[in-house]
């Protein structure tokens, strides 16, 4: 039996499900993207990554972003989890302007109200995967007994409990991945970032995350994927396409992961 097959995902059904707690009341806006421009580096090294990007996403939303590299995806992740910020135009969070938020106060939402999936990871060495996943929780002032079993229950979810004690550098990369999808789904976020949070996964396993992301929007969380597997676009509601940093189309998935055939912008 191979590693990737002793950490299997507890599974519920893997097929979408309907959304009990959204249906038949107004949609909530999670996340609002309002003519969004981002410029790096000035004189001969400027690079406009994003243009004029509006985008929306309500509570129980999956969004996926597609587009060739260098269209601007892994940008819009960053500025919409208030890791950098914008060049012109303004990002909400559940209504909160993140440019009227003080770098301590960002901070914070981040920790609260934000699941990032890094696509390096960004796991803390020294720390064991439970404590990585418990840390932003501890932070935040849930008590360290709670903060663990939620850690435990995320591990458990991303099918990596077994390793719940190990250190980072114990774990494999697609391990690792999963540690970090843990903590980006740990404490009932509001609105779930992941970039190719999948890119070290085999294929079974990379549809078994969708699943669980999927099960956090149907939950009512606002989640938006950065990924070049139109496979995985399928698992989402919408599909927004990027290029040259503008967004060029967006489609309404079937959320049926063999609907999408190709990604048309590549
Ligand atoms: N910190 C930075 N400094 C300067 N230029 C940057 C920086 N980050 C991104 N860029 C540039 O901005 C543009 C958009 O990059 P971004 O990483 O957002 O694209 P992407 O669609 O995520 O690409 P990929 O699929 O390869 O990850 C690219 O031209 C990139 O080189």
């Amino acid at each position: 039996m191979t590693g990737v097959a002793r950490h299997s995902i507890p599974q519920g059904p893997l097929e979408p499900t309907v959304r009990p707690a959204t249906q038949g009341m107004p949609p909530r806006q999670i996340l609002e993207l309002h003519q969004v421009s981002k410029v790096y580096g000035d004189g001969t090294t400027v690079v406009a990554a994003l243009r004029e990007i509006d985008l929306k996403v309500n509570a129980g939303e999956f969004v996926a972003v597609m587009g060739p590299s260098g269209s601007g995806k892994s940008s819009l992740l960053a500025l919409a989890g208030g890791l950098d910020s914008t060049s012109h135009g303004e990002i909400y969070v559940r209504g909160t302007p993140l440019s009227a938020l003080s770098k301590a106060e960002r901070a914070r939402l981040r920790r609260r109200a934000v699941g990032y999936v890094f696509q390096d990871y960004n796991l803390i060495p020294t720390l064991n995967a439970t404590e990585n996943v418990s840390l932003p929780l501890e932070l935040d002032g849930v008590k360290p007994a709670k903060a663990q079993r939620q850690a435990k229950e995320a591990l458990r979810q991303v099918g990596i409990e077994d390793l719940a004690g190990r250190f980072i550098d114990e774990l494999s990369g697609g391990q690792q991945q999963r540690v970090a999808i843990a903590r980006a789904i740990v404490g009932d976020k509001a609105l779930i970032l992941a970039d190719e949070p999948t890119g070290a996964l085999d294929s079974v396993t990379g549809e078994e995350i969708m699943a669980v992301l999927r099960r956090r929007a149907d939950a009512g969380a606002g989640v938006v994927l950065v990924t070049h597997e139109a496979r995985h676009a399928g698992w989402a509601d919408r599909v927004v396409f990027l290029r040259d940093g503008r967004v060029v189309d967006q489609a309404i998935a079937q959320n049926d992961p063999h609907s999408l055939l190709a990604d048309p912008v590549r």
